[in-house]
């Protein structure tokens, strides 16, 4: 069925679901831009990822899990760091840390973002060298910041006066000159959810660009000639698509550099502009290619600096789920199927809030397709929920799935590798699943699953 007879036909089934979302013609197909790229229906109908059948990793790692397309990851790192290889990247860790992706971060030339102290000793327990490394948070605590010290990580993002006060007092201890980044809040609105927007006035990040407090922190840092600033950071939010969010950023972050050099006459060599690029998890989403990103953002910076007068400084950017979002889904096995008087069938499975908190949190929408096979039935409006005691346990708001979907079949998640295993949790004591990585043809688990043991570890009794 075509998109424009969905109409007809959400009328005739009584739709309850968006407006946008449409009956599909095949309720098998796989919009590929939904789907790590190794992701094929093989001739038996399930779902293959780096040449291993869905149904062979279930049986190997259990359900649910999360599965990681390697060469999908490897590949969107390498496009970052080439589109903007007059640039530094920084991964976002927060989306998705453990060994082996901040090694595979580091062999496809990338920095690392790290916001916490744990972050930051995966990133050092893997071998990630410390001078690539860029600490962020606003309210690091003064273990955090030596250990960072200690370790020589590259770059501190300081966020408060106390923190700078706090390292200043660290770093004259130890008699060495950390480099820093001041994060200002630049006032943007960015067209996001708004708990993940993070430049507008009211709000815990940054020194306020409106408010003096950036400049006041600017001119601090070099009066007190303790900490080397290096330039200023501004993160606007996540899941952005457009870039004019950057554009207005870029222009009052570069303002305070012409405003620092006409104070002090100090032009600073590094700006960085966040991360945030958007990504699909439904139709609706038309995310930018990196190479198209960094033409406009580096275009953006280059005018900018022109109409300031100011050399242009190294450009940074801090992408996270661009790189790790698209590379994983979620690999679940249904156990009943609930038809409410005709509204929708409810598809619960067999993991949930625990395992993806984002629809629940910021009524995030996602794509799901039957994995171990194909089916001839309708479509048929569905909500695919979770096991936990919790009525707002939704991992996918709104879907078509075959009408025959039953208990047994594996049910896939797209779009799942950035703010799901590492926002998980073990509400109703659920243990977190694995990660499991696959590519050419072989998969092994790089974060195994928690077992009650491990629930039973931390209970002493
Ligand atoms: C400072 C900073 N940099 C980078 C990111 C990564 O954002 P995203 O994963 O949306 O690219 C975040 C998270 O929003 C952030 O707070
Ligand atoms: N956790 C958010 C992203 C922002 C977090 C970093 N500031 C999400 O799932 O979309």
């Amino acid at each position: 069925m075509r998109a424009h007879e969905a109409g007809a036909l959400h009328a005739d089934i009584g739709y309850r679901g968006p407006a946008w979302l449409h009956v599909p013609e095949d309720v098998n197909a796989l919009m590929p831009q939904l789907w790590p790229r190794t992701v094929r229906r093989a001739g038996t109908g399930a779902l293959t990822v780096g040449g291993v059948d869905v149904q062979e990793l279930a049986e190997e790692y259990g359900t649910p899990a999360y599965v990681l397309d390697e060469a999908d990851f490897r590949a969107r790192c390498r496009e970052f760091a080439a589109a903007f290889a007059d640039c530094d990247v920084y991964y976002a860790g927060k989306s998705f840390l453990c060994r082996a992706v901040v090694r595979i971060v580091a062999e496809e030339g990338l920095f690392l973002d790290v916001c916490s102290g744990g972050e930051l000793a995966v990133a050092l327990a893997a071998g990630m060298p410390p001078e690539r490394l860029g600490f962020h948070g606003n309210n690091k605590s003064v273990a955090e910041l030596t250990r960072a010290v200690e370790a020589g990580v590259g770059r501190i993002i300081v966020d408060s006066f106390h923190e700078i006060d706090r390292l200043s007092a660290i770093a004259r201890e130890r008699g060495v000159r950390p480099s820093v980044l001041i994060r200002v809040t630049v006032g943007v609105e960015a067209h996001t959810h708004e708990y993940i927007a993070t430049a507008h006035e009211d709000q815990k990040f940054g020194f306020s660009l409106a408010g003096g407090a950036a400049l006041a922190a600017a001119l601090k840092i070099i009066d007190e000639d303790v900490l080397e600033l290096r330039g200023l950071h501004s993160h606007i939010g996540s899941q952005i698509f457009d870039t004019g969010g950057f554009e207005v950023s870029a222009r009052r972050v570069l303002g305070l550099h012409a405003q620092i050099r006409d104070a002090r006459g100090v032009e600073l060599p590094e700006l960085d502009l966040g991360g945030g690029f958007g990504i699909a998890y439904t139709s609706q989403d038309d995310p930018s290619e990196p190479g198209e990103l960094a033409k406009r953002l580096v275009k953006i910076v280059e005018d900018e600096c022109e109409l300031a007068t100011l050399a242009v400084p190294r450009l940074s950017i801090e992408p996270g789920r661009a790189i790790v979002g698209p590379a994983m889904f979620t690999l679940y096995e249904v156990g009943t199927v609930k038809d409410v008087d005709g509204i929708r069938s409810y598809v619960s499975v067999d993991g949930g809030m625990s395992d993806n908190i984002r629809t629940a949190l910021y009524d995030a929408s996602y794509s799901a397709t039957v994995a171990s096979r194909t089916s001839t039935a309708p479509p048929m409006l569905a909500r695919v929920v979770g096991k936990h005691c919790e009525a707002g346990d939704i991992v996918v708001k709104d879907e078509f799935l075959p009408a025959d979907v039953r208990p047994g079949d594996l049910l896939a998640v797209p779009g799942t590798g950035a703010y799901c295993r590492s926002m998980a949790s073990n509400y109703n004591h659920v243990p977190r699943p694995p990660v499991v990585a696959v590519a050419d043809g072989a998969a092994r688990v790089v974060v195994r699953r928690e077992t009650e043991d491990d629930l039973l570890a931390l209970d002493m009794g």
